[in-house]
C-alpha cells in the first residue's frame, strides 16, 4: 500500500545512487556493461546468467529489486561470473579476478556503510508478505 510504496522508491533511489557509484570507478570498468558475444564469442558457452552494472540499474528502474539483498546477490553474480570464466594463472585472469572480488567488498562495504538496517529489514517483511 501507499507507505510500502514510498519505502520501495527509497530503496530505488538508494540502489541508483550506489550503482552509479560503482559504474563510475575505473576499477569497474569491464563489469559496466554486458560481455560483448562479438568479441568473446565462447562466454555465453560458459556462463549461463550474465551479469552487470548496466543491466542492473535498468533492473532497478524496472522495480526489480526489492530489498538491498536483492541487488548485492546480482553483484555476486557478477563476481562469480567473471571468477568462473577467467580461472587461469595468467596476469589477465588475476586482475580481472582481483577487480571482481574488489567489486564485490566495495558494493557490500557501501550498502553496510549507508544503508539503515532496518530499513533493509522493513524491504524485506514488505517482500515477504508480497
Ligand atoms: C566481465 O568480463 C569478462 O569476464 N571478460 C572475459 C573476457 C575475456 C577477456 O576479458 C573479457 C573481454 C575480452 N575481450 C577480448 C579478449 N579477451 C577478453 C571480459
Amino acid at each position: 500500500e501507499e507507505i510500502e510504496e514510498a519505502t520501495l522508491r527509497e530503496l530505488r533511489i538508494f540502489l541508483r545512487e550506489i550503482c552509479a557509484k560503482l559504474a563510475r570507478n575505473r576499477t569497474f570498468y569491464i563489469f559496466t556493461k554486458p560481455v560483448d558475444e562479438e568479441v568473446v564469442p565462447d562466454y555465453r558457452d560458459i556462463i549461463k546468467e550474465p551479469m552487470d552494472l548496466e543491466t542492473m540499474m535498468t533492473k532497478i528502474d524496472q522495480h526489480e529489486y526489492e530489498c538491498a539483498q536483492e541487488f548485492l546477490c546480482d553483484i555476486d553474480l557478477i563476481c562469480t561470473n567473471a571468477l568462473e570464466y577467467n580461472p587461469d594463472r595468467n596476469p589477465e585472469d588475476k586482475i580481472i579476478r582481483h577487480r571482481a572480488c574488489t567489486l564485490r567488498d566495495t558494493a557490500y562495504a557501501y550498502i553496510k556503510a549507508e544503508m539503515d538496517t532496518d530499513f533493509e529489514d522493513k524491504c524485506r517483511e514488505i517482500r515477504d508478505r508480497r
